[in-house]
């Protein structure tokens, strides 16, 4: 997906925060390209996913996996070697590199393959092993020059919580953290526990704290926000 497009996404959906899941999904669904004669594979997206270590082989391959089911083209995994057999077993579909404890990781993965990707999703079954973590902060920091849209999950979120300085006033970037994940990174930033009272606020609060990161809490009901304005969307009437 490239960056205009989930430019697209987000203030559609802020400007849609009164409406339902259904304008929601209809929203999804229109910034996705028709297949044409004239396309060639990669042009629906290439996105790569840092994650995957020797005890998490499941998360980045749900990841990846679920980019290609939305309809982007091509997916990456950039995993430990340890995770890469695992993951290539799950699909045939993915592109798995087990380079990402190897200490050439940074540059091998800046210099050859970012400039490919169209949006990237750190974190998922990334673990807290200290190298793992420094490579993708390596990473991270080339994926920002190139402005590319990054979605930061799970153990991403983790480290941005020891490290908020990283993604502070990057725009093009999505913070996915659940219940746990955001009340420490709410604690680490603001320095009070959040208020689930005030839940919307609260998000709306860190977002900016955070240089207007995109926020989207997960939770019985997930709350988005880009520090400027938030919703709460209700995605059970799209179901049907
Ligand atoms: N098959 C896989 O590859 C899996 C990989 N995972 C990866 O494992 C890593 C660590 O994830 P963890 O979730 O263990 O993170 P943590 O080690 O930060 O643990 C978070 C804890 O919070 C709890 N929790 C979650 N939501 C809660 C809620 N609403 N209320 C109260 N408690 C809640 C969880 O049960 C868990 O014990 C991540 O990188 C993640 O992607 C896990 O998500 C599970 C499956
Ligand atoms: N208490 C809840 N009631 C209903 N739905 C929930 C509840 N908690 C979470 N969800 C739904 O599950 C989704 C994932 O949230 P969850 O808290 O499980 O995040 P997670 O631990 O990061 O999971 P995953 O890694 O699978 O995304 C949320 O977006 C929300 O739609």
């Amino acid at each position: 997906m490239t960056s205009e497009l989930l430019g697209s996404i987000m203030s559609r959906g802020f400007m849609s925060s009164q409406s339902h899941g259904k304008a929601l999904i209809e929203m999804a669904r229109s910034v996705i390209p028709p297949l044409t004669a004239s396309r060639h594979k990669g042009q629906a997206g290439r996105t790569a996913v840092m994650g995957g270590c020797k005890e998490y082989t499941g998360a980045p391959y749900y990841a990846a996996i679920s980019a290609l089911k939305i309809g982007g083209d091509v997916s990456h995994v950039f995993c430990a070697k340890e995770a890469a057999p695992v993951i290539k077993s799950y699909s045939p579909e993915l592109i798995v590199h087990p380079i990402l404890d190897s200490s050439t990781a940074v540059s091998e993965i800046s210099q050859e393959w970012l400039p490919r990707m169209h949006s990237m999703v750190i974190g998922p079954g990334l673990g807290r092993d200290s190298q793992l973590v420094n490579n993708v902060k390596g990473v991270l920091e080339t994926a920002k020059e190139q402005e590319l849209p990054l979605v930061i999950d799970a153990d991403g979120v983790y480290m941005i919580t020891h490290n908020p300085a990283i993604i502070r006033d990057y725009k093009r970037v999505i913070l996915t953290p659940n219940v746990v994940e955001y009340a420490r990174l709410f604690e680490a930033v603001l320095g009070c526990n959040p208020d689930s009272k005030d839940a919307l606020d609260g998000a709306i609060e860190l977002s900016k704290a955070l240089g207007g990161v995109t926020i989207v809490k997960k939770g019985p009901e997930d709350i988005i926000t880009d520090g400027t304005q938030g919703m709460i969307p209700n995605i059970t009437l799209s179901v049907t």
